[in-house]
């Protein structure tokens, strides 16, 4: 069976291609410069796939979307952005008639490595599993120390219940990679995770950011951005550094959680949202509370499901483990691939990790570069007490 996928992206030019996948089962890869490129390869093909990567898609878009649907109903769509333009291109999908947009697409989305925003036909959502996996893939919480396994036992168990969770850690632990694995067990994964660093927003329109706007300018125009919150509407939002974010703010996120609701900013419209919230912060919660940078409401509903990121140093036994997935994965980004010989080993079994997994992966890609052997020898490792010494 062959399957045709459509890549739109005004970044790369490259000629239509044929690939063959592991099942041998083959692969047409079509691509196009713009919407009009594009028009043509839906004309005369039948797309099962359809990948974005478009600054601000906009109604010739949207057009050349529903051509490819009344082709092939069972199309699948996926938009992309990058950090930078992820705004643009929400803001963007947020002022395509609702009406339609329901018609044609869901407003749920699946999200992969990156961030995205994807929407896919509502009949394929409806096909989607509802059974969570309970293994752990390779590049989820590696480790198998007792202080590791624990935390997956942990995540098996709160994964599936929607509840609001907060994850505690020193900085580098894996709070991070914590909230995605969660997110990835729960009854959402297949839906968007929306990871937002609440210490990046800006302190002058973060309320804007979070929960949207529906302003009219002082010359009259409409401003409208759907917000953070309601881009995650059926999937995880995750606040990384909660405490960040000013007191008002988190007042509304108590809302939100209490109500299922948004208030975007200028408008007097409440609309209903279903997303699960993870937090996360590496402060102590209880100081936080009392020196009046965290809102009492917000621990209360956060602090109902904690989990820890362990340290590194209480595990050890670990980083062998994290050393291989470390030298392969940065294989994969062209360093060289190189072991680690025994006494470095020995030596990075016994360092403190300040900056725990982080750091370990610093140091080990700065001795990746620097050793000349064929092997990482003790020399060529940088460590120190002092975690930022180690950033390349
Ligand atoms: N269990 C793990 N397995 C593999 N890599 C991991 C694991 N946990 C963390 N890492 C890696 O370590 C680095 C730091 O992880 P992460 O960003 O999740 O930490 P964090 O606790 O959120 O940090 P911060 O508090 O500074 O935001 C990342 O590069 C991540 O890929």
């Amino acid at each position: 069976m062959c399957s045709t996928i459509l890549v739109i992206s005004d970044r790369q030019r490259r000629e239509p291609c044929w690939k063959e996948s592991k099942e041998q089962r083959q692969v047409k890869l079509l691509f196009a410069g713009s919407v009009a490129d594009a028009q043509e390869w839906i004309a005369g093909e039948s797309v099962d796939l359809t990948l974005i990567a478009l600054k601000g898609p906009d109604d010739e878009t949207f057009a050349l979307v529903r051509q490819s649907l009344e082709k092939n109903q069972e199309t699948r769509v996926m938009f992309f952005s990058n950090d930078k333009e992820l705004d643009d291109t929400l803001s963007a999908l947020a002022k395509f008639p609702p009406g339609e947009l329901k018609k044609l697409f869901s407003t749920r989305a699946i999200a992969g490595a990156t961030k995205t925003a994807p929407f896919t036909h509502p009949e394929r959502i409806g096909t989607a599993s509802s059974h969570e996996s309970t293994s752990f893939n390779e590049h989820e919480l590696i480790g198998n120390t007792t202080e590791i396994e624990r935390l997956k036992a942990l995540v098996r168990k709160i994964a599936p219940v929607g509840n609001a969770i907060m994850l505690q850690g020193e900085t580098g632990a894996g709070k991070k990679v914590l909230a995605r694995t969660i997110h990835n067990h729960s009854s959402r994964k297949n839906e968007v995770f929306i990871p937002v660093d609440c210490s990046a927003i800006n302190k002058s329109n973060v309320e804007e950011k979070l929960f949207g706007c529906n302003a009219k300018a002082s010359a009259g125009a409409a401003h409208r951005t759907l917000g953070l919150v309601r881009s995650a509407d059926q999937g995880t939002l995750f606040l990384d550094r909660i405490t960040e974010l000013p007191i008002s703010v988190q007042t509304k996120i108590v809302r939100t959680i209490k109500e299922r609701t948004v208030k975007p900013v200028g408008s007097s419209t409440i609309y209903p949202v279903d997303i699960r919230i993870i937090a996360s912060s590496n402060r102590n919660l209880v100081e936080s509370v009392k020196n009046g940078t965290f809102c009492p409401d917000l621990y209360e509903h956060l602090n109902t499901i904690t989990l820890y990121a362990p340290p590194l140093r209480e595990r050890c036994a670990d980083i062998p483990l994290l050393c291989t997935h470390f030298i392969n994965k940065l294989f994969y980004d062209g360093y060289p691939k190189k072991q680690l010989s025994d006494s470095a080993m020995a030596a990075l079994c016994n360092h403190e990790w300040p900056g725990n997994i982080r750091e370990l992966e610093n140091v080990i890609r700065c001795a990746l570069i620097l050793s000349d052997g064929r092997q990482v020898e003790l020399h060529d490792l940088s460590l120190s007490d002092k975690n930022n010494e180690q950033q390349l």
